[in-house]
């Protein structure tokens, strides 16, 4: 487990967009931690005159970086015989199916049996290849329930508050979980420092984990195909009870094979999560708008490969799967990242 190499725990951030710029200026805020976050679409803009942040829990924020700046690319700590740090914050999109992966992305910056990785980011399964990756290394998990996006480059607009569920993933390397929790304390204890989020630990991740896909596995990709945020698929005809709750039933069977009892009501409240007057465009839809590749493995496939393995029907998630790998396929073609046969005749 990290034990700070300096006053303040050495951090690395990597991804600042809408949730890792709030992760950032939590840390920073509190003044336990010096945070340097890895950039890339908006590394220049960044760089040169900070992030504009307009913040429901921290206000208005003009030309903020965090204290120890921005980088263009993660560093290399044993070839720049840089100190070790020790949490490595993971909070970019998390697309497995698009190289490099994201142990192959922040592998240079992780200190073996040392770094804590802290992933703060959606989905079900993200930490069975961290831990293939780093088999001596704490992994903790970050449930996150904010609503914060980069609407500019470098301009964040957090509308909805942080509330943050930390706990840790159990290594299975690791014969004595105590470490890992202290390490998810010590984490929460950096996080919460400056009074402006509601971080809670979270004594069962995966339960956390498997609540909160009910939403992401199925209203997230339905508002990505349909092009409508939450409460206009909520209001979009026959919508609900055509598509968003069988297919919500069908993972919460899944999660119950598996052992996850989730409360009764969870269908309910996750089609009710956000007050219909916010028009939430949830995460997938962002990406979709943005014409960024979307979550499709980590928030649809691995709920659905779980599945596939309990044995439960899920014809519903299959159609919502298939739908938005077309749609990741057709952003693949766009980007360059995948080219067709040309035409005859061209
Ligand atoms: N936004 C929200 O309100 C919520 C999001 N989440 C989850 O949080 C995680 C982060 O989401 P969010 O903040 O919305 O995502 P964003 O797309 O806003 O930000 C991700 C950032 O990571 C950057 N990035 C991606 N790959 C790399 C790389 N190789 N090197 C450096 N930077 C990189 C992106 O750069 P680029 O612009 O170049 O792609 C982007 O700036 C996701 O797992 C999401 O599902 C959870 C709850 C709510
Ligand atoms: C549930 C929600 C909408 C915000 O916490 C989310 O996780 C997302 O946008 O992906």
């Amino acid at each position: 487990m990290a034990s700070p190499t300096t006053e303040k725990a050495n951090i690395l951030l990597i991804g600042g967009g809408g949730v890792g710029t709030i992760v950032a200026l939590n840390i920073e805020t509190g003044g336990l931690g010096a945070v340097t976050s890895v950039l890339r679409s908006n590394f220049n803009v960044v760089n040169q005159q900070g992030y504009t942040i307009h913040s429901v829990d921290h206000g208005e924020v003009p030309s903020w970086k965090p204290t120890k700046g921005v980088l263009g690319s993660v560093p290399d700590v044993t070839k720049e015989s840089l100190p070790p740090f020790d949490y490595v914050i993971t909070t970019t999109k998390n697309c497995p199916d698009v190289p490099p992966t994201l142990p192959e992305l922040i592998a240079p910056a992780v200190t073996p049996g040392h770094t804590v990785i802290v992933m703060i980011q959606n989905g079900v399964n993200i930490e069975r290849p961290m831990f293939e990756k780093f088999p001596k290394n704490i992994v903790l998990s970050g449930v996150s329930m904010i609503g914060s996006h980069e609407r500019g480059t470098g301009v964040i607009v957090h509308d909805d508050p942080d509330i943050l569920y930390l706990g840790a993933f159990r290594n299975p390397n690791f014969t004595d979980s105590k470490p890992e929790v202290a390490a998810a304390h010590a984490f929460i204890k950096l996080y919460g420092a400056a009074g402006k989020t509601n971080v809670q630990f979270s004594d069962d991740v995966q339960w956390a984990r498997w609540r909160k896909i009910i939403f992401n596995g199925v209203l997230n990709p339905i508002c990505a195909i349909t092009n409508l945020d939450s409460s206009r698929v909520r209001l979009a005809d026959s919508l609900v009870e055509g598509l968003v709750r069988p297919a919500m039933t069908e993972v919460f069977e899944v999660a119950s094979k598996l052992g996850y009892q989730l409360p009764e009501d969870i269908i309910d409240t996750m089609i009710n999560l956000d007050p219909m007057d916010m028009y939430l465009e949830p995460s997938m839809l962002c990406d979709f708008r943005k014409g960024n590749l979307m979550e499709v493995e980590i928030l649809v496939g691995e709920p659905l490969r779980e599945a596939e393995k309990v044995g439960v029907p899920t014809p519903n998630l299959k159609v919502i799967y298939e739908l938005c790998k077309a749609i990741q396929w057709r952003t693949k073609e766009t980007k360059g990242l995948i080219t067709v046969p040309p035409k005859r005749g061209a």
